[in-house]
């Protein structure tokens, strides 16, 4: 059981992205694409996106501006495209988790997905605007260059030799992009070592002069930076790198670092380290999970109400950072009937493991779970999910019913679009609706109830009710989280 205090939609979102999310489908077992693998093209945008950074003013760092940043020839490459195309498309970002968390989220399941490391993730970057400096360091620039470029984005000549390392131990380079450095043009890609794996063959193959990489051995001198950075300190650091728990540390600490380098008005959270949204333990087929709550006035209701056990369990498939872990979890789902009129203020749960031990009670460290407020909210069971066949396509929308509380005048709904478009940069669109009082719901137990018709494009509702005693909103409804009573028309 963690320490983790709900409600935190950032925190909750970003630990489920991790945990349960899909865009690790992409990244488990390295999988290969354009003669690299995913995973690498992934991690390298990460690099890129990260060297604007300047320690010196504080400003870039991880924050996107890459989108803006593709023309630039230091950016080539056709992984770059496709990765923000990737982070895109899975519709993961938020009102509150940024082009720039999807990009760091992506590394930390590219490392994992090709063998490596753990990397903690902290979220709550900020997507930049326009494009920073042209900062990333190229192969036919000196070490003294390579040296600032790193000191610059915050990491140490040492620092330096180790992330090269860490970031070389994935893909290579690509023959029409570097025809100088990659000159037999039959060869699509050169990669650093033999093995796509996250692994020590970069570091082992270059001491052991069996290295195919072209930043080592290519036939420029002028383009052997990896020679030029790896070698700096005599091989210390490399020798050092043989080690595949040093490896792995070192790397992990360091990707941490470059993905937590972000403009310094910037504040990210605590790293997530486990899946805390879920009561993680082994199975106990005899183990019974009670919810209860207390009504709107705090009392906890009299014996028939206000308590319910769970509906039966449901596993908790993991993604790659779960299953590397060796987390397991069950999910307890509830269907519980709250009285409109003395409603609901808080709830919390009781764990029974039956077993002669003393039940848990899970109440988020004291305080319960806290319903702000009950006047505003998605009314999800009168609310309709219509799938209309019209033979030449089929067409879904919803019905969306909002409960407002009797007083309210007017409701109105902003609902957050991640971009539609093919190319970057991907920006979400901001629609705001004002909506109609519900005919077909005339008011109820103390509520009023508005209606609007939406497509399933919107992933993320605020919802705003004002009456003569004031305007409440309910913000971040995650409309993908839900399953709305399903209708069919054919
Ligand atoms: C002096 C610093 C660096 C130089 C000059 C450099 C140079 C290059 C070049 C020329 C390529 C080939 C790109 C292509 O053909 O598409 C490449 C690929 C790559 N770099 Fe670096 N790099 C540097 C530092 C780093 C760092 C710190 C990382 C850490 C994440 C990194 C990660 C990667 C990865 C994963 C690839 C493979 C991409 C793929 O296979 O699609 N690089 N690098």
């Amino acid at each position: 059981l963690s320490t983790f205090q709900w409600p935190n939609p950032l925190l909750s979102y970003a630990d489920r992205q991790l945990y349960e999310g899909p865009l690790q489908g992409f990244a488990k077992g390295c999988p290969p694409r354009d003669n690299t693998t995913i995973p690498a093209q992934w991690l390298r945008i990460a690099y890129h996106d990260m060297s604007t950074h300047n320690v010196d003013d504080g400003t870039g760092g991880l924050d996107a501006s890459i989108q803006y940043e593709l023309d630039r020839s230091q950016n080539v490459g056709e992984g770059m495209l496709t990765s923000l195309t990737d982070f895109n498309g899975f519709r993961i970002m938020s009102p509150f988790f940024a082009l720039a968390d999807v990009i760091a989220l992506g590394a930390i399941l590219a490392v994992a997905g090709c063998g490596g490391p753990f990397i903690p993730f902290s979220v709550g970057r900020v997507d930049a605007t326009e494009a920073g400096p042209p900062t990333v360091p190229e192969p036919q620039q000196d070490l003294a260059s390579h040296i600032e470029s790193f000191r610059r984005q915050g990491f140490t000549p040492t620092e330096m030799i180790a992330l090269v390392a860490c970031g070389h131990t994935l893909g290579g380079v690509r023959q029409v992009d570097f025809p100088l450095i990659v000159t037999d043009s039959s060869t699509v890609l050169q990669t650093f070592d033999t093995t796509p794996a996250f692994d020590t063959a970069v570091v082992s193959e270059y001491l052991q002069n069996t290295t195919q990489n072209p930043l080592v051995i290519g036939p420029n001198v002028t383009t052997r930076s990896d020679f030029r950075i790896f070698s700096s300190d005599g091989n210390a650091t490399m020798q050092s790198l043989l080690s595949p728990i040093n490896f792995n540390q070192t790397c992990s600490s360091l990707f941490e670092r470059m993905l937590n380098t972000v403009p310094s008005n910037v504040n990210l959270t605590d790293p997530i380290t486990e899946p805390f949204d879920y009561l993680v333990m082994n199975d106990n087929p005899s183990r019974t999970v009670t919810l209860l709550w207390a009504d709107r006035q705090g009392s906890f209701c009299p014996p028939a109400g206000c308590s319910q056990q769970s509906n039966g369990t449901q596993s908790v498939l993991f993604t790659i950072i779960g299953q590397m872990q060796g987390v397991t979890a069950l999910r307890y789902p509830f269907n519980a009937t709250i009285n409109a009129t003395s409603s609901i203020s808080k709830f919390w749960f009781e764990v029974n493991e039956n077993d002669g031990s003393e039940p848990i009670i899970v109440d988020n460290g004291g305080v319960g779970f806290v319903i702000e407020q009950d006047s505003v909210f998605v009314d999800i069971g009168r609310s309709e999910h219509i799938s209309v066949d019209t033979a030449v396509e089929v067409d879904e929308f919803l019905t969306l019913v909002v409960r407002g509380d009797s007083a309210s005048a007017s409701a109105s709904v902003t609902s957050f679009t991640p971009s539609l478009s093919g190319t970057p940069p991907f920006t979400p669109t901001l629609n705001k609706t004002d909506l109609q009082l519900d005919p077909s719901n005339p008011p109820e137990g103390g509520y009023t109830f508005f209606t609007m018709n939406t497509t399933l494009l919107p992933t993320f509702l605020d919802i705003t009710g004002t009456s003569s005693s004031g305007t409440v909103t309910q913000k971040n409804f995650d409309m993908t989280v839900v399953n709305f009573p399903f209708i069919f028309i054919s």
